[in-house]
């Protein structure tokens, strides 16, 4: 079984598919931690954000690998001296302010979603275009929104940064991966804006036990 989420930044995407994957007893994928990576090792190498050719190239020689645990994902780069973690570093401003430029080239979409489509279900992915694009035949699909005052709220608990700098870099980023955020036409839609992370997990999970996805949680007077 497959189950997407995807979602505009800072939704709760990535919060949310791993409750529902812990729930489920299942690894959740972070594709956008595949983009961030990718946008990390450019930058450090110095390679534009908008060359295909040099982007895969440098890929090619950077073995990434990506640990989609039920607890949280990251990303390993594999060296001489053994593997570093990139995921820290991936979720820095700089790293937010380039990616959408790579994870514009369908060249490097395909490289993502290759790396995507090898994993083995079940799994919760979660991303932009994971119930389009990527895995169009997906057991169940959710598209989660909230406002952007909202989301740049929550993200400046994360990173302590002014809020309305991070609200307008959310919907700068917004717009520019408009073209691969579009929910998919059999996909839940979620706002978020008035419910807290517990209270989306049980939207989603009700879902699942209403599509028989998942069996229901036993009620306590079944337990005696
Ligand atoms: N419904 C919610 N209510 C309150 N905080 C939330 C909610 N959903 C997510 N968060 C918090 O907002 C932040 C961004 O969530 P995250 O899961 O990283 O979003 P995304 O993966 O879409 O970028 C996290 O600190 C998370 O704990
Ligand atoms: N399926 C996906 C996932 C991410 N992305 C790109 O990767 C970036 C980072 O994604 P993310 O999910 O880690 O970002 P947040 O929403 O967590 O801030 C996005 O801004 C998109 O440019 C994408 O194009 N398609």
């Amino acid at each position: 079984m497959i189950v997407t989420i995807d979602g505009v930044a800072a939704s709760g995407k990535s919060s949310v598919a791993g409750g529902v994957a812990r729930a489920l007893g299942m690894p959740y994928v972070s594709s956008g931690l595949l983009y961030r990576a990718a946008t990390l090792l450019a930058l450090e190498a110095g390679t534009d954000l908008g060359d295909a050719p040099a982007l895969l190239q440098l890929l090619e020689r950077s073995p990434l690998r990506l640990e989609p645990l039920p607890e949280g994902n990251a990303v390993f780069l594999a060296g001489p001296q053994g593997e570093r973690d990139l995921t820290a570093d991936a979720h820095t401003g700089e790293v937010d302010a380039g990616v959408s430029a790579l994870a514009q080239l369908p060249e490097l979409r395909g490289w993502v979603n290759a790396r995507l489509r090898a994993l083995t279900p079940p799994f919760v992915a979660e991303g932009r275009d994971m119930g389009t694009a990527v895995f169009p035949g997906a057991s169940a699909k959710f598209f989660l929104t909230a406002s952007p005052r909202v989301r740049a709220l929550r993200r400046v608990k994360e990173r302590l940064d002014d809020v309305d700098a991070v609200e307008a870099a959310l919907i700068a980023r917004d717009a520019k991966d408009r073209q691969q955020s579009q929910p998919a036409a059999d996909a839940h839609r979620i706002d978020t804006s008035e419910l807290d992370l517990p209270g989306v997990i049980a939207a989603v999970l009700a879902e699942l036990e209403r599509s028989g996805l998942k069996p229901p949680r036993q009620a306590v007077s079944d337990l005696s």
